[in-house]
């Protein structure tokens, strides 16, 4: 069903300072699949994540995005625009902002800047992404007057305005009740089918995690396996 790589760590190690939390890591998700990747608290799912955001450098090995190689320093702004990034308990600020702008200002730095106002095509892929995760309706409203749940879809949403081909989501129905995470994977699932996307969801929960994905993985000691426990 899926052929081509989106995403390809081979022989990856990554740290913070002289502790390696990453070691000799090999993993791949195949374009247009959905990976959730479980594992217990501080085995290193964010720094992977932040691995392949080129947030934290390689010590050693290789990341390769639709195989193209990529390098820390060299490829940040490239990456920016394939890779779509929801993290861990996103807050939502705390100066007044409309859904709407906070949304749009997730297209910063791709079609506009300091010095270049935002189109009318940036405020319609805004318009169109917030109608895709539910809170059209609320576009006019201040970011703070959302709830967890509409938070969190609102995350998405920043997330896919400069439409990434890749999608990663840390934890993202954590916290919320059940009506509000039912919706939020409906949202998941319907934006990953309309735009295609491969997705890379960090997880605690296994029956979650199953339901909305094509595989699950575990990171332990530094190294991803395979749902039989068979390092990949
Ligand atoms: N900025 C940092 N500096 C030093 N050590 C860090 C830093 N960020 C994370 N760590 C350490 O790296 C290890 C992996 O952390 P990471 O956040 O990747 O784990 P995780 O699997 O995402 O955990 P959780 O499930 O709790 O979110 C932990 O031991 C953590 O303390």
């Amino acid at each position: 069903m899926f052929n081509e790589n989106a995403i390809e760590l081979n022989n990856a190690f990554v740290g913070y300072g002289d502790v390696t939390i990453l070691k000799n890591l090999d993993f791949k998700v195949k374009i247009g699949e959905f990976v959730s990747i479980l594992g217990e608290n501080g085995a290193g799912k964010t720094t992977l994540f932040k691995s392949i955001l080129l947030i934290l450098p390689l010590t050693k090995g290789t990341i390769r995005v639709f195989d193209k190689e990529v390098a820390w320093g060299r490829d940040n702004t490239w990456l920016r625009s394939q890779i779509g990034y929801v993290p861990q308990n996103h807050n939502k600020g705390n100066f007044p902002i409309s859904v709407f702008d906070a949304t749009l200002l997730g297209r910063w730095g791709s079609s506009f800047s300091y010095f270049k106002r935002p189109s009318l095509r940036d405020k319609e892929i805004t318009r169109e992404i917030l109608r895709v995760v539910n809170l059209e309706d609320m576009m006019h409203h201040d970011c703070k007057a959302l709830s967890g749940g509409q938070t969190q879809r609102l995350n998405i949403a920043r997330a896919l305005v400069r439409k990434p081909r890749i999608l990663l989501l840390d934890e993202p129905t954590t916290h919320l009740d059940v009506d509000s995470q039912r919706k939020l994977d409906a949202t998941i699932s319907n934006i990953r089918n309309q735009y295609e996307l491969s997705v890379i969801m960090i997880s605690h929960d296994k029956a979650h995690a199953i339901s909305l994905s094509d595989r699950i993985v575990y990171l332990r000691n530094g190294k991803i396996y395979n749902d039989i426990g068979v390092p990949l």
